[in-house]
């Protein structure tokens, strides 16, 4: 099938590549030129596991080209809207502009039997305020939320846990035509619910409040195990052996962040506002505040660790990247606090795997290294706050031979204790004694 992709940033690149390397041809179309010559080049603009082998072959087939020219897609007919739907500067609502100029910028060159898929996450009511300008060039609109995880988006991508068509009622071409573009994952057993429109925007929101939810959950019991000396860790081993409860999604620490969680949860309330429904979800804006006051903790724990006052203080940061095998900083956990730390005067010195080019683009005034090692030496506190692999894995014993004071607070819950206590280090967590 001849599809087109508008918008490839860290959904849309994805979803491009993923759809030509299922044997559909595909136009992926983005405003930003920068990132449509990396895209051409088969260079991926942004680092996700999977992505640069798949955008490799998919080029070499020729069953992948990337454009800034919205004239190109005249030829798909299906026409995936990956745009960014960020938080409104000053709101907690959706910013829904990118999605209406990818709209508009798709109507002049829409034939009829086409079909426009809306994949953006967009507050409930955003599909069937658009569908009337879609159906007015003779193309059909249907919105089918997408649920990947950044890191492993390749392998989300191609086998999804379940596909959902919001579609206007009775619309079997819309059903038709998105089976023949997912013919792979529902071969393989993917499961579809097909839908009204309002019930498929809500599925996709109500997925991040539900996973959102869960982790504030856990993260409060980690307030109270800190006022009781309990442990969370153990705590969620103990509760996620309950299959009713499920240990997924039950890790307490820093908290949630990245380009969906905050922002969806955020939006869902100012939707729920508008509709009069705002009781309703009340209880999000406890799920917003308990994960904000994580980070609080953690500067907490910093100044704990270095004796009260962290103004001069060296403190080592691991990870900036708001999760392991991403390089998205987008409202991170880990650079808030490193940022955090910075304005109280620490001499903050942060490293990441991946996230050190995305980090100096939104925050250049961080101080940025190139390993854990170089961050380390020297440094009074150490602070881990994103659990990439090699983080998990470093030797307490050659660590504490490099920093001046060998304390660690462990933001992620990530480290054995007992390992680090042995090699000299004072271990501190979030939620463990
Ligand atoms: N990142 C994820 O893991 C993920 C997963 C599921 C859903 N989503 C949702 O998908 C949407 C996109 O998220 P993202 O993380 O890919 O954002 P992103 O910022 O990485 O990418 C958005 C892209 O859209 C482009 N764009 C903006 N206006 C355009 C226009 N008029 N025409 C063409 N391109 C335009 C931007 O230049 C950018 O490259 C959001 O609604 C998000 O909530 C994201
Ligand atoms: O037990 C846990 C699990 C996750 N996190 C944090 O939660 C955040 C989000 O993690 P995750 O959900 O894995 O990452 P995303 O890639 O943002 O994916 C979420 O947001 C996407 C965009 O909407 C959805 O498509 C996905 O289904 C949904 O999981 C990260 O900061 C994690 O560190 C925890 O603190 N504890």
């Amino acid at each position: 099938m001849k599809i087109s992709v508008i918008g490839c940033g860290y959904l849309g690149a994805v979803h491009a590549a993923c759809m030509a390397e299922l044997g559909h041809e595909v136009i992926g179309i983005d405003v930003d030129a920068a990132k449509i010559a990396l895209l051409a080049e088969g260079h991926p603009p942004f680092f996700e596991p999977g992505l640069p082998e798949l955008l490799l072959s998919a080029s070499a087939s020729g069953r992948l080209r990337f454009s800034t020219d919205v004239a190109q897609i005249a030829e798909a007919r299906v026409h995936f809207v990956a745009v960014g739907t960020p938080q409104l500067e000053g709101s907690n609502a959706a910013d829904l502009r990118f999605v209406d100029a990818a709209i508009e910028s798709l109507l002049p060159h829409l034939k009829p039997g086409d079909l426009v898929v809306g994949k953006s996450t967009v507050p409930v009511g955003t599909a069937a305020r658009l569908v009337g300008l879609v159906e007015s060039t003779g193309a059909s609109l249907a919105w089918n939320p997408e649920f990947l995880r950044e890191g492993f988006a390749v392998k989300d991508t191609l086998a999804p846990d379940r596909l959902v068509y919001g579609i206007a009622p009775g619309d079997v071409t819309a059903e038709a035509l998105l089976d023949g573009v997912y013919a792979s994952a529902l071969a393989a057993g993917s499961p579809k619910v097909v839908t009204d429109f309002a019930t498929a925007e809500l599925v996709k929101v109500s997925a991040n409040a539900f996973l959102a939810t869960k982790i504030s959950f856990i993260n409060a019991m980690a307030e109270v195990a800190e006022a009781t000396g309990a442990d969370v860790t153990q705590l969620a081993d103990a509760i996620g052996y309950d299959a009713r409860i499920g240990r997924r999604f039950l890790n307490a620490g820093l908290g949630f962040g990245g380009g969906c969680l905050p922002k969806d949860i955020r939006a869902f309330m100012a939707r729920a506002e508008e509709l009069g429904v705002d009781q309703a979800l009340s209880f999000l804006s406890e799920v917003d505040g308990i994960n904000m006051r994580r980070r609080e903790r953690m500067v907490d724990l910093a100044r704990e660790v270095v004796g009260g006052d962290v103004a001069g203080k060296r403190i080592a940061v691991l990870g900036l990247a708001f999760k392991p095998d991403s390089d998205d900083v987008r409202d991170s956990p880990a650079l808030d606090v490193a940022l955090r730390l910075t304005e109280l005067g620490a001499d903050v010195v942060a490293t990441d795997p991946q996230a050190l080019e995305t980090t100096r683009r939104r925050a250049p005034q961080l101080v940025t290294v190139a390993s854990a090692q170089e961050a380390a030496t020297g440094a009074d506190a150490v602070l881990l706050l994103t659990e990439w692999r090699e983080f998990r894995e470093l030797d307490p014993v050659a660590l504490a031979s490099l920093a001046r004071v060998p304390a660690i607070v462990d933001g992620r819950n990530c480290l054995d204790p007992v390992q680090w206590r042995e090699a000299g280090w004072t271990y501190r967590a979030l939620g463990r004694p």
